[in-house]
């Protein structure tokens, strides 16, 4: 398990660029909420802010690219990060501005580790990123990143490969690494055939796989920054990929375990257990 430093000594930090969820269940919320019990302290660049609830996104306000880009360089010229990750973007001036604002600071490519979760659209289906910027993060971010985390909605929309078994997740991590990414993780959440929820995370050499029992519960929202949340936190604390990815498996497993109902719709994964 990951864990704060004693007391008066500064912890591991983590940048999150992301968007803001008023309901509190996904984008910079749940990261921090996940940072926080995981012993990182985290910083942010807010790209978005969503008007969002349990059931759906219902207004969303960008912010303007070169204050998403001040952010970046605030943060990383005073505080410095160990690792960073990326949820909503929002739209590619957006992601221009951030990947200029990665190359100043030595993000993601041979610097520092970044972890890009492809968000495109809220689990209820309302778009969080521009259907003509969706090329763009392809280009512009997978070649810096560290770790791709998409879930199959994302792989279908970003690489046109519909994923419904293991061989076509094999597909897909392929052609994630073939667009530049050093490491692509197939999230298997969506695959509802099976009884398991199977992530596979390839490197264009060995396919890991992360098996998970599957839960029956309708309370799933942020699973994903959850899920890119702790891998981030445990990439900070020097962890390699791979471990970081088991270890943000069992994170976000025991996170869906402890879900709790909010609001008439998806209620949020809870890191919170780490509290009891
Ligand atoms: N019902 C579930 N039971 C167990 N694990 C799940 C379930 N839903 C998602 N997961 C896991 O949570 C993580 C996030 O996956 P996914 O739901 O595919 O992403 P997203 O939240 O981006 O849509 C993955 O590790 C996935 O295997
Ligand atoms: C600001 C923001 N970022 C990310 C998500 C994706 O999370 P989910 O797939 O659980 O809706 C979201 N709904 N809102």
């Amino acid at each position: 398990m990951l864990t704060a430093p004693p007391a008066g000594t500064a912890p591991r930090r983590v940048l999150t660029v992301a968007g803001s969820d008023s309901g509190g269940g996904a984008g910079i919320q749940a990261d921090l909420r996940t940072f926080a019990l995981l012993g990182v302290h985290g910083c942010v660049a807010v790209t978005a802010v969503t008007v969002q609830n349990s059931v759906g996104v219902s207004d969303v306000q960008e912010i303007a690219p070169p204050i998403v880009a001040a952010q970046i360089d605030s943060v990383t010229s005073d505080i410095g990060v160990q690792a960073v990750k990326t949820g909503m973007l929002a739209s590619a001036p957006i992601i221009h501005a951030v990947a200029a604002a990665f190359d100043a600071a030595g993000i993601g490519g041979d610097g520092l580790p970044l972890v890009v979760d492809p968000v495109c659209a809220s689990m209820h289906g309302d778009a969080l990123l521009a259907a003509d910027a969706r090329s763009t993060l392809v280009e512009v971010l997978f070649p810096r990143a560290t770790l791709v985390t998409p879930n199959l909605d994302e792989v279908r929309l970003l690489t046109g490969i519909d994923v419904v078994d293991e061989v076509t997740q094999q597909a897909a991590a392929r052609e994630l690494h073939r667009l530049g990414a050093r490491w692509a993780l197939i999230k298997g959440g969506h695959l509802r055939t099976s009884d398991r929820s199977p992530d596979l995370l390839y490197d264009g050499k060995q396919f890991h796989r992360f098996d998970g029992p599957r839960m029956d519960t309708p309370h799933d929202h942020g699973a994903g920054d959850t899920l890119a949340a702790a891998a981030a936190a445990a990439l900070a604390h020097g962890h390699s990929l791979p471990e970081a990815v088991a270890f943000a498996k069992e994170w976000v497993t025991r996170a869906l375990a402890a879900a709790y109902p909010l609001g008439a719709g998806h209620g949020p994964v809870s890191p919170l257990w780490r509290v009891r």
